[in-house]
């Protein structure tokens, strides 16, 4: 049996890409809308009636009227959008996050999809502030450079008529979106600074998080860093911890794109504890379509669990 999917702003950056990566599988079969009716709510909701789940690849307003739509209808979510990421009633789509979380995913009915920059920080820090060995409240930096494609169709266009710099840092103001999943999934009590970046490269990010590990409570090395990451991800088919030996390649952020993959480096010097941690994944790949097919197919899972039974 097949299942059906709606991709609700198929056109888009997001949305394109998800197709590419659908359009070919024999057990997927794609609602199609007429694009001229993209944004007509009856159109949608007869496809949200036809699917078994859509994917909401669209602005946060129209997300949440998406799923206003689809409310009364059989039909699961998993939204790409900010705009359900830190309400408790969906799933959080990042199933390498805690050993239960694939799971949550897989029986959920509305799963929000993690923000790129967020994939990449919440997977450096929220097993070490598991692991009680960076504590809560303790002050960290995030800091990341992004390929144009992260800011969806303006940005490309800005990028493409030679408008935008060769690079920007944006978000200084200390307000940017992701803030609020990244303390909220990594269980920090205070606010990180975020100071993400854009080059002049499609697709590809690196997010690094330095720490000065005596400044954390214990005698934390550098090496204890690594295992706790390396144990976290022992096993997970989409994140992989570097082996620490490798301290001087050169850390490239466009190195995972078009894949679903996502690399972390522990970088440094161990005598006197000064460490950056570095989540390379492609912000298109990990950091958005490839995680809306990696919750689709653990749902899918569902399905077919449901159909098996
Ligand atoms: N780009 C990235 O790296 C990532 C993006 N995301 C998130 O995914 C979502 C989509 O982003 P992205 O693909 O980059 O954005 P784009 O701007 O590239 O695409 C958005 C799409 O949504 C369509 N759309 C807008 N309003 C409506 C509406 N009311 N009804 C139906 N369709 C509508 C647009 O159509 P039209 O152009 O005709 O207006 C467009 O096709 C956003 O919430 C974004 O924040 C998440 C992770 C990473
Ligand atoms: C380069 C760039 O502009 N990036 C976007 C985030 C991309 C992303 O992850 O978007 P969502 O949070 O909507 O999922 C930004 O900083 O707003």
């Amino acid at each position: 049996m097949t299942t059906k999917v709606f991709i609700d702003g198929e056109a888009g950056t997001t949305g394109l890409q998800i197709r590419d990566r659908l359009i070919r599988r024999a057990d997927i079969e794609l609602v199609q809308i007429d694009p001229d009716l993209r944004k007509d709510a009856d159109a949608r909701k007869a496809a949200f009636a036809a699917a078994d789940v859509a994917i909401l690849c669209l602005p946060d307003a129209a997300a949440k009227e998406a799923v206003a739509l689809s409310a009364d209808l059989d039909v699961r979510i998993i939204d790409a959008s900010t705009a359900h990421r830190v309400n408790p009633d969906w799933a959080f789509g990042l199933p390498e996050l805690s050993p239960d979380q694939a799971d949550r995913i897989k029986t959920a009915r509305y799963v929000a999809n993690p923000g790129c920059y967020s994939t990449g920080a919440i997977a450096l820090l929220a097993p070490l502030v598991k692991a009680g060995l960076v504590p809560a409240d303790h002050p960290i930096s995030i800091n990341a450079i992004s390929g144009y494609t992260g800011g969806g169709k303006g940005l490309i266009a800005d990028f493409d008529s030679g408008e935008a710099p060769a690079a920007f840092i944006y978000a200084t103001g200390q307000t940017h979106k992701h803030l609020p999943e990244i303390v909220e999934y990594c269980g920090l009590d205070r606010m990180p600074i975020f100071v993400p970046s854009v080059g002049n490269f499609a697709q590809g990010m690196a997010v690094q998080i330095p720490l000065h590990l005596s400044d954390l409570p214990g005698d934390v090395g550098m090496g204890q860093i690594h295992a706790a990451l390396a144990r976290h991800y022992e096993g997970a088919d989409h994140i992989r911890v570097c082996p620490i030996e490798d301290q001087d390649s050169r850390i490239v952020p466009t190195a995972l794109n078009g894949s679903n993959d996502l690399e972390i480096s522990v970088r440094g010097d161990a005598e006197t504890g000064r460490v950056v941690l570095i989540a390379v994944l492609d912000n298109l790949g990990k950091g958005a379509s490839g995680a809306a097919v990696q919750n689709l197919d653990l749902m899918i899972g569902t399905f077919a669990d449901r159909d098996a039974a």
